[in-house]
């Protein structure tokens, strides 16, 4: 088993959840702004055993990590494989089962804005809003559809401006906020289908 992260009680700490099959410089950029823009001591990227609503399975976990850690070099950036090692695959479970292991760390849970729009249909939903902090990262084409999410529209009562963003790591759930910057056009699709990336 590998080890665990380590964390101190009061640290805030940005998990980034992803399939990475590939991860790109759209997954770096969005991690080094979120550092700054949400108040964050660090970000770990879960590298999912494999994301629950699509049905094709990714490439091997490992190749997956191994990628990951040649593009992501941050000195207060972690590319873990937790989800694996929790046994957990719904965000629903790895967020308690991290927060039992970390007793005390502040954790918040951060998405590009096609992960709001669509966010509604993951499970339990409304069970991670209540629990931790969420970080939006624009993304092109993505910015207006986020926004009229069911999700956004839900919780706009929780909804932190972009000017007060660098709260969110230390603020109480429910919280989220929506940072604009400037934007990458990259997505692991797009890779696979120009072929950048064979499992
Ligand atoms: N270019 C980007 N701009 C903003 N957010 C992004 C970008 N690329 C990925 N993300 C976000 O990073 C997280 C992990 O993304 P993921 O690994 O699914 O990559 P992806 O490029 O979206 O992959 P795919 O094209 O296979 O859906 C998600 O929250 C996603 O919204
Ligand atoms: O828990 C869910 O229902 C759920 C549904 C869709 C996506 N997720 C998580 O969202 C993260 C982003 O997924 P992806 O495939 O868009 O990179 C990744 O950690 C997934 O496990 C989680």
């Amino acid at each position: 088993m590998p080890d665990f992260p380590p964390a101190r009680a009061g640290q805030r700490i940005g998990l980034l959840g992803g399939s990475f099959d590939p991860p790109h410089a759209g997954h770096v950029q969005i991690t080094r702004a979120a550092l700054v823009r949400f108040g964050l001591d660090r970000v770990w990227w879960l590298v999912t055993p494999g994301n629950p609503l699509k049905p094709a399975g990714p490439a091997p976990l490992e190749r997956r990590l191994a990628a990951a850690r040649a593009v992501m070099r941050h000195p207060a950036v972690t590319v873990s494989g937790l989800e694996a090692q929790l046994g957990t695959r719904y965000t629903a479970e790895t967020i308690p089962a991290l927060r039992a292991h970390y007793p005390g760390v502040r954790f918040t849970w951060l998405m590009g804005a096609d992960n709001l729009a669509q966010f509604h249909l993951w499970q339990d939903w409304e069970a991670i809003l209540a629990a931790v902090p969420v970080g939006v990262l624009a993304r092109p084409g993505e910015r207006i559809s986020a926004r009229m999410s069911r999700a956004a529209r839900i919780y706009r009562h929780a909804r932190l401006p972009a000017r007060a963003s660098r709260l969110l790591g230390g603020a109480d759930a429910p919280a989220w906020c929506f940072v604009n910057l400037p934007m990458s056009d990259l997505s692991s699709t797009a890779l696979r289908a120009a072929g950048h990336w064979t499992p």
